[in-house]
């Protein structure tokens, strides 16, 4: 009880402290170091079973930006809820998410009810990417986009694969490197068209969406 006790008040005060102000101001948020070394490598290593199984079905097609249409395999999903045998470290970290996104509630002007299943992606390196979009552009019911990284000594003047947000109204891009153990939050309508630029290294993330 003492740890759970220290858990959540640290958690608490991320949320208050630095989660709902820079969402009601920027739009965007990230934290490294979320879960801790331990954690995070079981995270990765339960995902890293997945993407080895071949359990990440193949991406969508995507065209080279230079226009041929030479098709190239974008991001490999696959969708889980925790509940699978082979994903109890994935289940912890959205228990902490959850926990988190709830202690943020009621501070965000925003009733948040609901939450997708957890999208775990792997982006091949071989220079796929995704383009500019907007998560929810139409009002769908997602409020927030959270995506919890898990790639090791990510060089991005290397392996490219920077998250690079285009905040609506704002003068400045922020460019988010995809790195391990580091949880990002941002709203998923049109305050926060985005792009994951070409990667040249396998880039894992585990993306879940809130409903409001
Ligand atoms: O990985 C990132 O840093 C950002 N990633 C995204 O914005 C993103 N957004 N929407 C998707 C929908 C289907 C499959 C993958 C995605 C996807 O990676
Ligand atoms: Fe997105």
């Amino acid at each position: 009880p003492f740890l759970q006790h220290a858990l959540d008040s640290q958690l608490e005060s991320l949320a208050l402290g630095q989660v709902v102000p820079a969402l009601l101001d920027r739009g965007f948020f990230y934290v490294d170091h979320f879960l801790g070394d331990i954690a995070g490598h079981m995270v990765l290593g339960q995902v890293k079973r997945m993407h080895y199984c071949g359990l990440l079905n193949d991406g969508q097609l995507a065209r080279r930006s230079n226009g041929v249409c030479r098709s190239i395999r974008g991001d490999q999903i696959t969708w889980v809820n925790g509940t699978e045998r082979g994903s109890e470290a994935v289940n912890f970290l959205l228990t902490l998410i959850d926990k988190l996104i709830s202690l943020c509630e009621g501070q965000l002007g925003k009733s948040i009810r609901a939450r997708s299943k957890a999208m775990v992606a792997c982006y091949p390196g071989n220079g796929a990417g995704y383009v500019k979009h907007v998560d929810n552009p139409n009002a769908d019911g997602r409020c927030v986009t959270c995506i919890y990284y898990l790639n090791k000594n990510w060089n991005a003047k290397e392996h490219g694969g920077l998250l690079r947000i285009f905040p609506e109204g704002k003068s400045y891009v922020a460019d988010i490197e995809p790195l391990f153990d580091r949880l990002l939050l941002f709203w998923s309508d049109r305050r926060n068209p985005h792009e994951v630029q070409p990667s040249y290294a396998t880039r894992y993330a585990i993306t879940v969406w809130y409903f409001d």
